[in-house]
């Protein structure tokens, strides 16, 4: 099959996969390392930050704030200073530049102009900015609830209660809590509505806060209080990515071999780590070792019921799998995917129906039943995780093409070269 520039052919394995991989560090925590080194009251080093487009993004946010971030042996050495306008913020389509910016800038002196992909201008930010303005902020978004916008800054804060409905993303939440310390009151958070999705993002968030010295108070369920008070980093190491081990951990699962990522932490907030159990419940054997975290596929791959909710961003590489198990899978609890990269719910279920699948949309999530694939062009809409999905089932149904692998670079940037080596 010919490579085209946009259309990668996936590679197929005639044999059990069997390697070892070594992932960068983890999206979610390097931009929240980055907030906070960016607030904390001296220079930092984050060790280990992924280097992707969401992350050189933040970076790029940071930067145009009058933040300096500076290479440093791999690493990046943040010295802060108090955010400063005029800036323009490219958040690109990263969740967590378009919802962890703004309440620093709203803490910024002058005003700060956001926007970014066409996608990003469709993302949920409103009820962030309904309660930024609730706690002091002037923005104009002209009344579309979306970008592109401009936060006015007065170079502080109100800060206090709020009420919103985080139910259409956790983000909201912990952009209110990563910057809140500096608010002149800090600030509580109360959500109201249909439950907040990604609980282990909103962990991550917390404990990342009380590394920093912030106190948080967690005891009331859907209620965040944090504390006004100083932000004091020092050095943050970022762990491997586990989301995106996803992809690694299902190319064993369904050829029936083993792949190791290194360095899995035993103990950990990322959604990841729910990957055990739910590689085990579709057939694998998980094993911790010295060099990581082993999946054994063991031949049989069968389909899952599960509630996703906690850890969506999961989906496309279980439903991936699940599109090639033996027995059927219902997924829920994931309407909130339909605002991510893409309409998540919506894509998976069309590509995975173009390559001879069985898939259904649910409101909120899918159901697939098992039917033999043929190959195809599989469509990433430019989602990352659409994307290596397809090369997941890709490495056992002959013929599989992704278009704009390229797009894995949101996350993953060495992506294709990663895999080669596993699939090779
Ligand atoms: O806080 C974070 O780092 C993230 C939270 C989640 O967002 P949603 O709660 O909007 O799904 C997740 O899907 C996203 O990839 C990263
Ligand atoms: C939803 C995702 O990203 P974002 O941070 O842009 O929301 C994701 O990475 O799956």
């Amino acid at each position: 099959m010919a490579e085209t520039a946009s259309h990668w052919p996936a590679p197929t394995v005639s044999r059990p996969v069997d390697a070892t991989v070594s992932l960068p560090g983890s999206k979610s925590m390097t931009n929240r390392a980055m907030i906070l080194a960016a607030l904390s009251e001296t220079p930092s080093v984050v060790r280990r930050p992924l280097r992707s487009r969401d992350t050189v993004l933040m970076a790029g946010a940071l930067r145009a704030l009058g933040i300096t971030v500076a290479e440093a042996d791999g690493d990046w050495a943040v010295t802060p200073a108090p955010p400063t306008g005029p800036a323009s913020v490219d958040v690109g389509n990263a969740g967590t530049v378009m919802r962890f910016v703004p309440p620093l800038a709203a803490l910024a002196r002058g005003e700060v102009s956001f926007d970014g992909d066409p996608r990003a201008r469709e993302r949920p930010v409103g009820p962030l900015l309904g309660a930024l303005r609730a706690l002091g902020a002037d923005i104009d978004d002209g009344g579309r609830g979306a970008l592109p916008m401009v936060i006015r800054g007065r170079g502080e804060l109100p800060g206090g209660t709020v009420t919103l409905d985080a139910s259409g993303s956790s983000q909201f939440v912990s952009a209110l809590l990563l910057s809140g310390a500096r608010f002149t009151k800090g600030v509580e958070v109360r959500h109201e509505g249909p439950p907040v999705p990604s609980q282990p993002h909103l962990d991550m968030t917390v404990a990342m806060l009380h590394d920093a010295g912030v106190e948080v108070d967690t005891s009331v369920p859907d209620v965040w209080r944090v504390a006004p008070g100083p932000i004091r980093v020092a050095e943050i190491a970022v762990e491997p990515d586990l989301s995106n081990a996803a992809p690694f951990l299902a190319a064993a699962l369904v050829t029936g071999g083993r792949v190791t990522v290194r360095d899995w932490p035993r103990r950990t907030t990322q959604p990841g780590d729910a990957l055990r159990s739910l590689f085990t419940e579709m057939g694998g054997r998980v094993e911790f070792s010295d060099e990581g975290l082993t999946l054994y596929g063991t031949g049989e791959v069968r389909g899952i019921t599960a509630d996703l909710r906690d850890v969506g961003e999961l989906t496309p590489t279980v439903a991936a799998v699940a599109a090639l198990a033996s027995t059927p899978s219902r997924i829920t609890g994931i309407a909130h995917l339909r605002r991510h990269e893409t309409d998540r719910i919506a894509a998976l279920v069309r590509e995975i129906n173009r390559l001879g699948g069985d898939a259904e949309e649910l409101p909120d999530g899918l159901v697939i039943r098992p039917r033999r694939l043929h190959g195809g062009l599989f469509h990433s809409y430019d989602d990352h995780r659409m994307a290596t999905s397809g090369a997941v089932i890709g490495l056992v149904v002959p013929g599989v093409e992704v278009e704009n692998i390229a797009t894995t670079g949101k996350t993953l940037p060495d992506f294709p070269a990663l895999w080669s080596e596993v699939a090779s």
